[in-house]
């Protein structure tokens, strides 16, 4: 009998829900959560009501019964540094997930809402491929101060879902590939996957690499500093500046790449130099990726929201397209994996992992 899964991707500016037969979609939907909407809520805790309520319209709206589900999935979030996998909802785990032991993120809620509505329905809850898979190879931690360590929060389950569907399209195994991988979402990641690993990554989320349209990324720390000490913020509104109202938010006052391209086609200066600014530093750290990979690079793939606009991937190619041939994934393949990583433990092919 097929397994019938409800998908849960809280992202930091929408929420995914796609319903599974096995492998086969039956219906997705992505709701886009303004700025407005989501700062109402002081903690991403305080949006599972609101999140929640989104998923149970859209099933009503479809006439899909809840009751009929198999298996409740969601993305998981800021966990402990964990290897890549299939894990349980167990009660550990949600403590973590609620308490947000390496900080706060959508994400969070995905095993949470998972946990809840599988329990109300009596059948098992899953997360796959948390944002804090850590594979780095050990210099990649280095920061240049020994406190404060690198660390690997970044988009894990789409990159490596993008990265094994380009190894599968190129006929090579996975674990055979040098890759690239730049996420391009609410939030940015960009990743250099070798031997089936990702052993090093930048990640706006982190505060090294591009902005993106929430997050600050990497800024220069002694002004940060002069900032945390200025005595004019609490510490809660300097990390909702980094995570949040940073990046394309700060300049412009959007988290919508969509939005300022439509202002900077209209003529908006400032939109369009801002825009040619976040493709700028994107490209920066595609080539410090190349390094890292010792410039023997078989693939860039790029994915994400802003993956969809041509003028974006245009721009990338002209200024990366010297380092190795692009492939480009508009969007993501994270409903998809999240189904295929709850089936594969379902299915008895892999052990679920508990955390
Ligand atoms: N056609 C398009 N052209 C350019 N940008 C687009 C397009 N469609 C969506 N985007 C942008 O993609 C971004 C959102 O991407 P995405 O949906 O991958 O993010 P998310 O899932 O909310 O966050 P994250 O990927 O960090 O988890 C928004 O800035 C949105 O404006
Ligand atoms: C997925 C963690 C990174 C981010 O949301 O920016």
């Amino acid at each position: 009998m097929a397994i019938k899964s409800l998908i849960i991707n809280p992202g930091s500016t929408s929420t995914k829900i796609g319903v599974f037969e096995d492998e086969n979609l039956l219906f997705e939907e992505t709701l886009r959560h303004s700025t407005e909407e989501i700062s109402k809520y002081d903690t991403i805790f305080e949006q599972k009501d609101f999140r929640k309520k989104i998923i149970t319209d859209l099933l009503a709206e479809k006439n899909c019964d809840l009751k009929s589900f198999n298996v409740i999935v969601g993305r998981g979030g800021l966990l402990k540094p964990i290897p890549s996998g299939t894990y349980a909802v167990t009660d550990d785990l949600l403590e973590d997930l609620k308490v947000g032991v390496q900080g706060q993120h959508a994400s969070n809620l995905g095993g949470i809402l998972a946990r809840e509505i599988g329990d109300e329905i009596g059948v098992p809850s899953y997360i796959v491929d948390p944002v804090v898979v850590d594979e780095l190879m050990p210099i990649a931690r280095y920061s240049g101060l020994e406190e404060i360590p690198r660390g690997s929060i970044f988009h894990a389950l789409n990159q490596k879902a993008v990265a094994k569907r380009y190894a599968k399209e190129a006929g090579k195994p996975y674990e055979s590939l040098r890759l690239v991988v730049v996420h391009m979402g609410g939030g940015v990641s960009v990743g250099a996957h070798e031997d089936g690993k990702v052993v090093d990554v930048f990640s706006a989320f982190d505060g090294d690499g591009a902005f993106s349209p929430e997050r600050a990324g990497g800024v220069p720390c002694a002004a940060l500093v002069k900032m945390c000490f200025s005595g004019k913020y609490t510490e809660k509104e300097i990390s909702a500046k980094l995570i949040g109202k940073g990046g394309l938010n700060s300049y412009l006052g959007t988290n919508d790449m969509r939005e300022v391209t439509k202002r900077a086609n209209e003529g908006d200066a400032k939109a369009a130099e801002v825009k040619q600014a976040f493709l700028l530093q994107v490209a920066k750290d595609i080539g410090a990726m190349a390094c890292v990979l010792n410039g023997k690079v078989d693939q860039i793939v790029i994915t994400g929201g802003i993956a969809y606009g041509e003028d974006v991937v245009a721009k990338l190619k002209e200024r990366c397209g010297w380092i190795a041939p692009v492939t480009v994934y508009p969007g993501e393949d994270e409903l998809l994996a999240l189904a295929q990583g709850a089936l594969r433990v379902m299915n008895g092919e892999e052990q679920v992992k508990q955390y």
